[in-house]
């Protein structure tokens, strides 16, 4: 292995920061990323809320470069955890060609890059924010998850709206020219399922710089997080089984589940069926779909939001209620 001053003497690596609100649409982004990514070795951290990394798991069946660090906001709770993974990548006698984080929906993408502009080896190319053209105007009103999410937006080098094929071109004008105003300077490109520019990634000249304030902004975002979670308990619980679900019982569960929440994602089997899906639950709205290639002994999820422990156990019974006949 190199040591950190020759490794410091290499090029750096490009690195991209991708962040934006739960469900915005960042690993889709990423996983099209990795798809078009011919001949380019990227490789991949991810963070994710909850003690299983879901994300990982979705972006590893389209890369093996992929390193994980749990448990929700890599900025504010697991800094050095980060600073020493993105050293390890740096000090790699194979340094990936391109390097992307993708950050938590609930941490802020701009003290992510903050961590990975203090490693020499590393090259701040662009902090990508997924904005969902569907959900943001309501995000932003939300006294829990408002601030947070104009603190997202406004460290942005490119706006990513996602969604506009759902919201249609009218809300999708309105939302760009909102952000746009909401992070001068930066890009505002909209992605179709995921889909934008390589160079958006790859060329550091495609993303125009915040030119100063970098290293302060974003500066009062640990203690606004711990407030956020102290006031309202944002946590996380997952649920794993060996069982396979019927996808009927499971859509209708989702559907009417007892308890708010701020987003759901998982894994599944189906009864009946070989192949593996991924279920989302984004803004209220649901979504299973088929995960090509994935091989998995269990089925997990994990949701997202302010719980109590009866509203836990009201989630399980429904999860439970959906299983298929052994
Ligand atoms: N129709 C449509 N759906 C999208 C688009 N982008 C993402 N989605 C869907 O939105 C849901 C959430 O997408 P993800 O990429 O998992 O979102 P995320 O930001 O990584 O979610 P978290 O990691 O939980 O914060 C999935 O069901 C995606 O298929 C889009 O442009 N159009």
């Amino acid at each position: 292995m190199s040591t950190p001053v020759a490794a410091a003497q290499r090029a750096p690596v490009p690195m991209v920061v991708v962040g934006g609100y739960l469900g915005a649409g960042k690993t889709t982004l990423l996983n099209r990323l990795l798809e078009r990514a011919d001949g380019l070795r990227v490789a991949v951290l991810v963070n994710d809320f909850g003690e299983i990394n879901i994300d990982a798991a979705l972006i590893r069946t389209r890369s093996s470069d992929v390193l994980q660090l749990e448990n929700g906001c890599i900025c504010c709770s697991i800094g050095g955890r980060l600073a020493e993974a993105l050293a390890a990548v740096g000090a790699r006698p194979d340094r990936p060609d391109l390097l992307v984080i993708e950050a938590s929906g609930v941490s802020d993408p701009v003290r992510i890059a903050q961590v990975g502009m203090l490693d020499p080896a590393l090259q701040l190319n662009a902090i990508l924010v997924a904005v969902d053209v569907q959900d943001v105007d309501e995000q932003l009103c939300d006294p829990l998850v408002g601030d947070m999410v104009r603190r997202q937006i406004s460290g942005a080098t490119a706006l990513v709206l996602t969604k506009a094929d759902l919201a249609g071109a009218c809300a999708t004008e309105k939302v760009a020219a909102r952000v746009a105003g909401m992070a001068p300077g930066a890009v505002v490109l909209a992605a179709r399922h995921g889909e934008i520019p390589l160079a958006v990634f790859i060329d550091a000249a495609a993303s125009p710089r915040r030119p100063q304030g970098l290293l302060q902004a974003g500066g009062s975002w640990k203690s606004q997080a711990g407030n956020m979670a102290g006031m309202a308990e944002v946590g996380s619980f997952s649920y794993a089984t060996r069982r396979c679900f019927d996808r009927q019982r499971l859509r209708q569960a989702l559907r009417t589940l007892p308890v708010p929440l701020l987003r759901a994602k998982g894994i599944v089997r189906l009864g009946g069926q070989d192949s593996v899906q991924e279920v989302h639950v984004v803004g209220g709205r649901l979504r299973i779909a088929s995960l090509h290639g994935a091989r998995v002994s269990e089925s997990v999820f994990v949701f997202i939001g302010c719980f109590t422990a009866m509203g836990r156990e009201a989630i399980l019974r429904c999860l439970e209620g959906a299983l298929a006949a052994p």
